[in-house]
């Protein structure tokens, strides 16, 4: 039996950003290659400005590499005109900012459903997965709440229900549960992890804290622009 194709691989990916205090470009990835399969967990982990969110945007398609390559289900992403990268990555790719980028006038149950409404779906359509989301993150009773009116853990699991929205079959998280307590983190990796069994879904990681990134299948470490695994 052939083995299913990756959701998600890059290869020899290089990015290097201008030096404001010298003529030296910063070469931050040096050559990364990642392979993730369906409903698998990887985590990144990495010393502050090693490169994990430059990573992760690349994988994302929100940045662009020097050099290499980036496969959502075995197609470059860069095959695509911008507006067509747009919707590929509204319809594949779920976004979890550690700051969560909820537009402040809108309820959390309209924030949900926005990604689902540019994609032209129909909006009770929406707006019924989006409250069933929301209640299973445990947010029934904040729907109408706009996010001034939410704590953090709650804006987060807003955010990570919007995520969720259009059904992705990969959420690329960068540091989610990095202002979160304990108990609010427990809850977001629980969510997460379930996902993993109900909905398929791949995770892409990145964290500080070890703990958090064995939890995932495999863990991969970006030091000096090169990622490697570690377990
Ligand atoms: N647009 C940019 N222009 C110039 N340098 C940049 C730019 N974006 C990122 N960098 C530099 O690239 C390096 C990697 O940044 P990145 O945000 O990817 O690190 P990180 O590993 O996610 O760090 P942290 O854990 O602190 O969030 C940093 O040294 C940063 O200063």
């Amino acid at each position: 039996m052939s083995t299913p194709s990756p959701v998600l691989r890059c290869e020899e990916i290089h990015k290097k950003f201008k030096s404001e205090s010298g003529p030296e470009d910063l070469h931050i990835l040096k050559g990364v290659n990642l392979s993730v399969a369906s409903a698998e967990m990887i985590s990144i982990v990495g010393s502050s400005g090693s490169g994990k969110s430059t990573l992760l945007h690349i994988l994302g398609g929100l940045d662009r590499p020097n050099a290499g390559s980036v496969y959502w289900h075995d197609k470059s992403i860069y095959d695509f005109k911008q507006d067509k990268l747009a919707d590929l990555r509204n319809q594949n790719v779920g976004f979890v900012f550690q700051f969560h980028h909820l537009l402040p006038e809108f309820t959390a149950i309209e924030n949900v459903t926005m990604p689902a409404l540019i994609q032209g779906q129909n909006q009770k359509e929406a707006e019924h997965r989006a409250s069933e989301l929301l209640k299973r993150f445990g947010m029934s009773d904040r729907i109408y709440h706009r996010p001034s009116q939410l704590s953090g853990g709650e804006q987060q699991r807003v955010s990570m229900a919007r995520a969720l929205m259009n059904s992705p079959s990969i959420i690329l998280a960068d540091e989610p549960t990095g202002n979160l307590d304990e108990k609010n983190t427990d809850i977001i990796l629980d969510l997460l992890f379930e996902l993993r069994e109900t909905e398929q879904v791949s995770l892409v990681l990145i964290t500080h804290e070890k703990e958090i990134a064995r939890r995932c299948d495999s863990l991969y470490s970006l030091h000096m622009g090169v990622l490697e695994k570690v377990e």
